[in-house]
């Protein structure tokens, strides 16, 4: 997982027959949100468990998780058997950096959650925290509910834009991505990796082939075309 690039991360697995299909179509990581702090999971962890050992290289199970102490991480990561960790949660530096010493082996990804007026905050925590980090993803703030994750909402890709260009690390985008507009979002922002949740459902709530399909093959598309550009 050391040179991660071009990359298509679909979050908030609900079952095998789900990871199935998202396998079928290309996805590259799979997210699964657990422990959250609503208690809504939507799947178990015996269920997530079991799907992450039956991924094979280079798709990757990813733990999302609104953890912030380093040792709880840790232990939960190696109960899931994922190699990487999204942190969605008020993480300190002095956490991440702790993470990092004890785990040089897990790969960390950061949340940087984009708000109407936060942008500044955000470079300057890149700047702090970016050497204990192996990548940054960028998502939507709802003021409305409170949520930093799963929103189906865009933000200001100027920001996510200038976020890429300061960081010394790749940077996942993420936040209202669809098959519609991720290609535009990828050809703007040029990030090293893109996620999407939300509008890949169907309205049955499970993720839809068809919108995975798209979704994977506009990513594929735009990465190649910002590659040679
Ligand atoms: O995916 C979730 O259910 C989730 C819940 C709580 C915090 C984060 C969560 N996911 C993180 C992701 O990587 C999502 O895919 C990301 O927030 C984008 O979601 P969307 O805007 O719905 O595409």
């Amino acid at each position: 997982m050391s040179d991660v690039k071009d990359l298509v991360q679909v979050a908030g697995i609900i079952d095998a027959e789900e990871a199935k299909l998202l396998a079928e179509e290309g996805v590259d990581w799979f997210g699964f949100p657990l422990r959250l702090p609503s208690g809504k999971d939507d799947i178990s962890e015996a269920e997530a468990t079991e799907i992450i050992a039956g991924l094979t290289a280079p798709q990757e199970g990813v733990l999302i998780s609104y953890m912030v102490d380093a040792d709880e991480i840790s232990a939960f990561t190696t109960q899931l058997g994922v190699k990487a960790v999204q942190l969605h949660g008020d993480v300190t530096p002095e956490e991440l950096r702790k993470l990092k010493d004890i785990r040089p082996d897990l790969y960390v990804l950061k949340s940087l959650v984009v708000k109407e007026d936060n942008a500044e905050e955000l470079l300057q925590f890149v700047d702090e925290v970016a050497e204990f980090v192996d990548m940054f993803i960028t998502d939507t703030f709802n003021p409305a509910t409170g949520a930093k994750g799963a929103t189906g909402l865009t933000h200001d890709w100027n920001v996510s834009a200038e976020l890429v260009r300061r960081s010394p690390k790749p940077l996942m985008m993420a936040g209202g991505l669809s098959p519609e507009n991720v290609a535009d979002a990828i050809r703007f922002v040029k990030p090293a990796a893109v996620d999407a949740h939300s509008l890949l459902e169907g309205d049955d709530r499970r993720k839809d082939r068809a919108k995975v399909a798209k979704f994977v093959a506009e990513s594929r598309k735009a990465f190649a075309e910002i590659a040679t550009a």
